[in-house]
Formats: C-alpha cells, sequence, structure tokens
C-alpha cells in the first residue's frame, strides 16, 4: 500500500488535515500510526479506504492506483472504535454482509463466512444478536466482517481502545494470526504508545497534518528526530548542551554533560563545532540513579564517576524506580534499582549516564 502525496483541507478549515503526506507499507506488515489528537490519522485512514477523497495525491494497493475507486471496491476493510454491528441481524448474518454487498455467490458466502466464524472463535454464537455477546465477543464478530472479504489492507481506528489489557492482547493475537497467514498489510491507528512499541514493524508519527517521524519501534524511540516526537513517545528529559567537537564518526560528537566529556550518537545536523549549542535526549534508562553517599554500583560494577544532583520526586515503575532530580541545568529523569536502599526527596544522588543511550539534537 502507498498512499503517495497526499493532501486533504476540509470545507471551512483553515489549515489541510493532510499536507502532502507519503506512506508505505508492505505486505504483511504492521504499520502504526501514531500522533496527537487531530494530526490527521483517521482522515489518512479514510483516503486509504476510500470515504474521504483526497485533494491531491494518489493511493496504490498492490501497485494498482485505487484513488478514484468507491471504497466498496477497494481490497480495503476498516475497523473502527465503534463495532457499527447491526443490532437486529445474528452474528453471522453481520460477519457476511460485505459478501452479500459484493454480490458473492450463496455458497461462498456461506463458506467464507463460516470458516471466519470459526477463526475468530464464534461458531458456538453464528446465531446470537450482537446485544447477547460480551463486549469482547462483539469486537471479535467486527474482526471477522473485516476479514470476511480477506482484503489487502486491514485499517484499524482505535478498534481496541478502552479494552482491558488481557482483552486487547487477545484481539491483537488474532489479527497478527491472519495478517500472516492472509498476507494482509495492516495499519493501526492509536494512542498506545507501549502497544506500538511491542508490536509495529514500523511506526509513523503525523504532527498537524505531515509526517514527522518514521521508522522501527527503536529508531523512533531512541533516535527520534525531534524533541516532539521524543516526548509524544515516552517519558524523556533534555539537557542543554555545548558541543566539545567531533567524535568517532560523523554520527557522533563528543559534548559537556554537566562538566563531564561523553560521546554521543546524533544525526549529522548537530554542529561539529567545538562551541555549538545542542540539546540531549535523556531517556530515564540513559541515566542511574544511585546515592550520593557510600560504593556506587551500576549493573554489579563500582561506579565511582558521575555527577550530582537532588532528588524532587519519585515514581515506582513496577520493575524499576523512577527519580525525577533537580541538577544545575535543570531537571532530569533517571531510574534507580529498586532491590538496593531508595532514595527520599531531598536525598542528594549520583548520576552515572550510559553514553551510548543519549542522543543529541540539533538547537
Ligand atoms: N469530516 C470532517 N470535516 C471537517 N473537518 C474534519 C473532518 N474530519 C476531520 N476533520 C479535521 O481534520 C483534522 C484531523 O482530524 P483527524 O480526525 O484525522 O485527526 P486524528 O489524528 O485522527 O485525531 P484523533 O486522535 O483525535 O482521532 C482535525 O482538525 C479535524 O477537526
Amino acid at each position: 500500500m502507498k498512499a503517495i502525496g497526499i493532501t486533504k483541507t476540509f470545507p471551512g478549515m483553515a489549515r489541510p488535515a493532510l499536507r502532502d503526506v507519503t506512506i508505505e507499507a508492505g505486505p504483511g506488515e504492521l504499520l502504526d500510526l501514531m500522533g496527537p489528537s487531530g494530526s490527521g490519522k483517521s482522515t489518512l485512514v479514510t483516503v486509504i479506504n476510500g470515504l474521504t477523497s483526497p485533494d491531491a495525491g494518489r493511493v496504490l494497493i498492490g501497485g494498482r492506483d485505487v484513488t478514484s475507486l468507491a471504497p466498496a471496491r477497494r481490497p480495503t476493510a476498516t475497523m473502527f472504535q465503534q463495532d457499527n454491528l447491526f443490532p437486529e441481524r445474528t452474528v453471522a448474518d453481520n460477519v457476511a454482509y460485505p459478501l452479500r454487498l459484493a454480490g458473492a455467490s450463496r455458497t461462498h458466502l456461506q463458506d467464507q463466512t463460516e470458516v471466519m466464524l470459526l477463526r475468530l472463535g464464534l461458531a458456538g454464537v453464528a446465531d446470537a444478536l450482537p446485544r447477547q455477546l460480551s463486549g469482547g465477543q462483539r469486537r471479535r464478530v467486527a474482526l471477522a466482517r473485516a476479514l470476511v472479504t480477506r482484503p489487502e489492507v486491514l485499517l484499524l481506528d482505535e478498534p481496541l481502545s478502552g479494552l482491558e489489557q488481557g482483552l486487547k492482547s487477545s484481539l491483537l493475537d488474532l489479527i497478527d494470526q491472519m495478517r500472516r497467514r492472509l498476507g494482509m498489510t495492516v495499519i493501526h491507528v492509536t494512542h498506545d504508545t507501549p502497544l506500538a512499541l511491542g508490536t509495529a514493524d514500523r511506526i509513523v508519527v503525523l504532527n498537524r497534518g505531515e509526517v514527522v517521524d518514521e521508522g522501527s519501534p527503536r529508531d523512533i524511540y531512541q533516535r527520534p528526530t525531534s524533541s516532539f516526537v521524543a516526548s509524544f513517545m515516552g517519558a524523556s528529559s533534555f539537557l542543554d548542551v555545548r558541543v566539545l567537537g567531533p567524535g568517532e564518526s560523523d554520527s557522533q560528537r563528543r559534548v559537556d554533560v554537566l562538566g563531564t566529556p561523553m560521546t554521543v550518537a546524533c544525526p549529522p545536523t548537530v554542529p561539529v563545532t567545538a562551541g555549538s549549542e545542542a540539546v540531549l535526549l535523556i531517556r530515564p534508562n540513559a541515566l542511574s540513579v544511585v546515592p550520593a553517599s557510600g560504593t556506587a554500583t551500576v549493573m554489579g560494577q563500582p561506579e565511582p564517576r558521575g555527577m550530582l544532583g537532588v532528588i524532587q520526586r519519585r515514581f515506582y515503575r513496577g520493575e524499576w524506580m523512577e527519580y525525577q532530580i533537580e541538577t544545575e541545568r535543570g531537571s532530569v529523569l533517571g531510574t534507580g534499582e529498586l532491590w538496593g536502599p531508595l532514595l527520599e526527596r531531598h536525598d542528594p544522588a549520583r548520576l552515572v549516564f550510559h553514553p551510548d543511550r543519549l542522543w543529541l539534537f540539533p538547537r
């Protein structure tokens, strides 16, 4: 699936909902669309499924230009947040609906519906009405209905939001199985960052109708293109730092981090000249926080270096303790171990940076 140069301005809107957006997803790929509310994710989904016609740009599926095809004639299926089932029709009728719409023969319709009901564990409720089902079952019916035509592209516009974690995972597992079995491209709009990081093959981040970052979950999380993307994808802190000079490659710089020189990774756009200003992204796991007194150990190794700060707050994160620490250059987030002594508000703390986990932006 390729959406190329998509621009769309809704009537009466001052700003385009989408501006020259290009995204691409291969067969069997799971691409997550992320971005703040109003960034254009749903609009992009409806441009791909044909419910919205773009002012400019083209949509290609399987190499075929579908831009002017009616929604029902596109090889796409969409699941929305609401399951939109017909309340007065049985589960089997709901699932069969897209095939009936496409004029499928009676035997094909019956066979395919049966297969889908079986695959999604719905055979036992084929004759039930939607109101007789649990929320999780209704979502599975909506999924079966989306998949019954074997679409080349499955569009998921937050169909899992609001579901409890177990149900979410089981539906995602089902979608994953079907994606692999059918070689379908799946485009998933979600606000759930841990879910996107854990499941997507690639993530595209939109802001104000434009693509602002794109890459594997690791790229987006560890090497974001901007502080906007960095903050959007998870807890982060930023420090203004001074460049001391080049690193060993074009994608490294020596920088002064709170008085200690370090070599950190960066895009080539960060200036090399000594004295230039840059912004350091510090994910909590790039900074270990240990008591200022006593023998500090980091991952079992004695760690004599490190700068000092003062604990402002702490957040229990289950697997680790996250600390907010005041430094002479502003406050930063770091992590501390749970099995050592816990640090309290106002305690002095030693800050041990892991330079290989830091990332530098141009100022
Ligand atoms: N049918 C419409 N008519 C007018 N404006 C619209 C229409 N649909 C969307 N918009 C506007 O287009 C912009 C993008 O909206 P869109 O729903 O695509 O964003 P989104 O990223 O999906 O947001 P959310 O995460 O809240 O669902 C918003 O400013 C929205 O108000």
